[in-house]
């Protein structure tokens, strides 16, 4: 990021507070926007009316707005891959599609319908399992991009859920978790989904193999044929037909992805049939309606009315102009736990690069660091170090203004932690202020001295508080489309390339090498660390 005069501008906004900023009423007010049924409030940013204004017109010279054109008609921006990214295309009205996507809009459009007809058939009961029962559960494999989005939608819209279908998610490459996942579950009653857009995952693939021979072992064989069962209970979301037909899988029952999807913007496709069938489908549209109304405020809002370029903006601002290398998410609702987890992998796998599109090295930082937890959990664990450690941790507050729950004076309790909590890391407490609390305290002068420096709270914390009116599909669906625009607006204006993820590859090879030396294979090249590593594990487990 090259803004002439960055370094004059961080000087003077760490010389002063963010509360400083509030000389009127006016900042909460200018400082703030409503789109797709969302409120942003970044007045507790430490960045004032001309600084914004520099930064939008730096946008502007960047070429920010040819940037989102080109996504959105389908150039392929994804330069490493040569691939155009189009998840937007998927939740846009039918006659966008055909314009966009030409001939292969009638794929797209008859997917959508084949979503559809199988959430109608499960959830109504007109397609049953091999044994000739109603399906109660729903089991997901997938992992990455084929696995955080369904996770994070599943739990948000948890309220919307239908309580006679279950939807359970298996990710990782562990025996606990297929045990922990199949303990709960019946072969006559369950329907699988394996999402892998590649299908060669290992992961992916050596967990849909354990719960097929899970299935194979408890399904009754004597009046179950097992090829039956894959016809009836077995899906697949995959651009590679082929290897889903190996596996098992008949044709008819994979459905289709297309390249220019990545795997973290997929939930919009087939891939978000789980969550179809958990919510329904008109919810699942609402879904998608949301994020749609969030795509045309991007596309047509000047970048001063348009949220996520001011998110993208203000955040560029927090990295590389104040140097403030993470980014904490906090939403205060229980539902949404997950999407910290879910912007990990969005924004990390995204923007973690270090050279631009051309392959030069960038002298920039790019993607923060992000964490979280729900609130109010964090404030009892991280959030000290948010308090009184010497890191500034810029934070996106988000909670919803109606709970989800009956519970009211909950809701309040959270609400009113949520918004203490950004007031708390703005304003913090001087020495002064805490001494002072200590003498009203009745401490003696000379303790409330000794102890003041302990209460002290740095403050100066930025922060943005994202509203919602009520989760419901449509404002979540707004609000994981706010973050993908604003993580591929800062990919435009770092000039990376968001879109690509080369950096899972070296692990997922050297994860091959170690296999085979542990099957009996050998490798000088690994180092004497891991070579060690991998006798101890040997000695445990074969050579007993
Ligand atoms: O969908 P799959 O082909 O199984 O890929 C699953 C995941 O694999 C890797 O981890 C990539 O980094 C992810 O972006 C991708 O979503």
């Amino acid at each position: 990021m090259e803004l002439s005069n960055a370094s004059q501008m961080a000087l003077q906004a760490k010389e002063r507070t963010i509360a400083s900023l509030f000389t009127n009423d006016d900042r909460a007010k200018s400082m703030s926007i409503k789109a797709a049924s969302l409120f942003l409030d970044y007045s507790k940013q430490n960045i004032n009316d001309d600084e914004l204004a520099t930064l939008f017109s730096w946008a502007k010279e960047q070429k920010l707005t040819e940037n989102i054109t080109r996504m959105f008609a389908g150039e392929k921006i994804n330069n490493t891959e040569n691939r155009a990214v189009l998840h937007t295309v998927l939740r846009a009205p039918n006659s966008v599609k055909q314009t966009i996507l030409k001939t292969e809009a009638d794929e797209v459009i008859e997917t959508e319908k084949r979503v559809e007809q199988i959430v109608n058939n499960i959830r109504s009961g007109k397609s049953v399992s091999a044994a000739g029962k109603r399906f109660t559960d729903v089991l997901v494999i997938g992992i990455g991009g084929s696995f955080y989005g369904v996770k994070v939608a599943l739990s948000a819209l948890n309220p919307f859920c239908s309580p006679s279908l279950s939807v359970h998610v298996l990710a990782n490459i562990d025996g606990g978790a297929v045990h922990e996942k199949l303990a709960k579950l019946s072969v006559d009653t369950t329907l699988v989904i394996v999402i892998s857009k590649t299908f060669t995952t290992q992961e992916t693939m050596l967990n849909a193999q354990a719960v097929k021979q899970w299935m194979r072992s408890n399904a009754n064989n004597e009046l179950i044929d097992f090829s039956e069962l894959m016809q009836l209970q077995w899906y697949a979301v995959s651009t590679n037909i082929t290897k889903a037909t190996e596996f098992g899988l008949s044709a008819t029952n994979v459905l289709p992805m297309w390249d220019w999807v990545g795997g973290r913007f997929s939930l919009w496709s087939a891939v978000g049939l789980p969550l179809a069938l958990a919510i329904g489908n008109n919810e699942f549209s609402q879904l998608k309606n949301g994020a749609y109304e969030m795509d045309q405020h991007f596309l047509t809002s000047q970048f001063e009315q348009n949220m996520p370029v001011i998110m993208a903006l203000v955040g560029l601002w927090n990295r590389n102009v104040l140097g403030h290398s993470s980014l904490a998410i906090l939403p205060y609702d229980h539902g949404m736990r997950a999407l910290p987890g879910y912007l990990q992998q969005t924004d990390m796998e995204s923007n973690g690069k270090s050279v631009n599109k051309q392959g030069d090295h960038l002298s920039c930082a790019t993607a923060p660091i992000v964490f979280g937890q729900e609130g109010t959990n964090s404030q009892h664990a991280f959030m000290q170090l948010m308090h009184q450690s010497n890191e500034i941790i810029p934070t996106d507050f988000i909670v919803a203004l109606q709970g989800s729950s009956d519970l009211k004076e909950h809701h309040k309790v959270l609400v009113a932690n949520c918004f203490a909590q950004s007031e708390a890391l703005m304003k913090g407490k001087t020495l002064l202020q805490a001494q002072q609390e200590l003498i009203e305290q009745n401490f003696d002068k000379e303790d409330a001295e000794q102890l003041a420096p302990h209460k002290v709270m740095k403050g100066n914390t930025p922060s943005n508080m994202l509203l919602l009116d009520k989760v419901t599909p449509y404002s979540f669906g707004a609000l994981l489309a706010l973050y993908e625009h604003k993580i591929a607006v800062q990919g435009f204006l770092w000039n990376i390339n968001s879109f690509d993820q080369w950096g899972v590859e070296l692990g997922k090879q050297l994860g091959q090498q170690i296999l085979a030396v542990i099957d009996g294979g050998e490798d000088v090249s690994l180092s004497s660390s891991t070579t060690a590593l991998i006798s101890q594990f040997k000695s445990a487990n074969f050579c007993k």
